[in-house]
């Protein structure tokens, strides 16, 4: 029969961090390289503690449940299956292990021992890759000069909105913009001066729109919007006040900076909309505002989308 010394001995040799735990949740042994990497000193520091003095506050509740559930099942956890786990060391630092639980009897007891092992590195380097993956994704669809959403984000975007008008019934307007004569601002002023304008237009044009609208920059002078929820009056109004904010930003100028815009409304969840309809036809209310003179706004006929 397996005896308590025995055990001790044994998970002395080992080379994981080991500890043993009662049904009672409270720690009966732990080995020296447990102690050491939860930032002990001595092992008694630990011994007859709940279990909790290892884990943060935030799972606590959590971890005594699992207990529970483990030592009314008969299976073990092996490494590598995912289970891990952040714990806390004494100086109140977040470590990230893994652990492997087994079932194991002696002096008539249950008990459950955990060996565990430092996953910190692995959980640091998880947490890089994810947040540099989330970065190039955001960088994807990002234009670079403005900060706004680009065309693949708008694109997207637009394909969400569809699918929320088929299957909520939630209509939206669409919007090309597009920079009257922008060429000449180019080839009089130089095109960094060119730059600072499309910024301050994308600027302008974001700060007119209501929170829940999407801007993005889909081309060189070209922009476009979203608004979810909005009626083709309501999306009328937020182009007009682009419009009047255009003329207040760009008042010192004896240069004129204006737009042609054309919009299309979607509020019918029967009819058969998809992106490349869509755009054609907002793309092509606006050029029917450049052909009738520029600085205006056109409304495309849905029925021809
Ligand atoms: N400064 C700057 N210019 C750009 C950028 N991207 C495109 N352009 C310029 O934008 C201009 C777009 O001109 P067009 O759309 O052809 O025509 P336009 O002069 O705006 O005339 P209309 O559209 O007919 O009103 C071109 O001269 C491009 O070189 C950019 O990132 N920065």
């Amino acid at each position: 029969m397996k005896t308590q010394r025995t055990i001790a001995e044994l998970i002395e040799v080992i080379p994981d961090a080991a500890l043993i735990l009662n049904r009672d949740n409270q720690l009966v042994m732990v080995n020296a390289m447990l102690t050491d990497m939860f930032g002990y000193s001595q092992r008694r520091e630990l011994l007859g503690q709940p279990l909790d003095i290892l884990l943060p506050d935030a799972v606590r509740a959590e971890h005594s449940k699992h207990v529970a559930s483990f030592f009314n099942s008969a299976q073990n956890r092996p490494m590598g299956r995912g289970f891990k786990f952040s714990g806390q060391r004494k100086d109140g630092s977040t470590i990230y292990v893994e652990i492997m639980l087994s079932h194991v009897e002696f002096d008539g007891e249950h008990f459950a021992i955990a060996f565990v092992r430092d996953a910190t590195t692995m959980q640091m380097t998880e947490d890089k890759i994810r947040r540099e993956l989330e970065h190039e994704r955001k960088l994807a669809q990002t234009d670079h000069l403005t900060g706004l959403p680009n065309r693949r984000a708008f694109v997207e975007a637009l394909d969400n909105e569809i699918h929320n008008l088929h299957e909520h019934g939630l209509d939206f307007a669409v919007c090309f913009i597009d920079l009257d004569d922008f060429k000449k601002i180019n080839d009089t002023h130089g095109h960094q001066v060119g730059d600072e304008v499309l910024q301050q237009i994308g600027h302008v044009i974001a700060t007119a729109c209501r929170a829940n609208d999407l801007v993005a920059r889909i081309g060189g002078d070209e922009f476009a919007t979203i608004h979810v929820g909005a009626s083709l009056e309501d999306a009328m109004t937020v182009l007009e006040r682009i419009r009047e904010r255009l003329v207040h930003e760009f008042a010192e100028h004896d240069w004129p900076v204006t737009l042609s815009m054309g919009i299309c409304h979607c509020n019918d969840a029967e009819h058969h909309f998809d992106v490349a309809r869509i755009l054609r036809a907002a793309d092509k209310a606006m050029y029917e505002a450049k052909k009738q003179g520029k600085n205006q706004i056109k409304i495309a006929h849905v029925a021809a989308v």
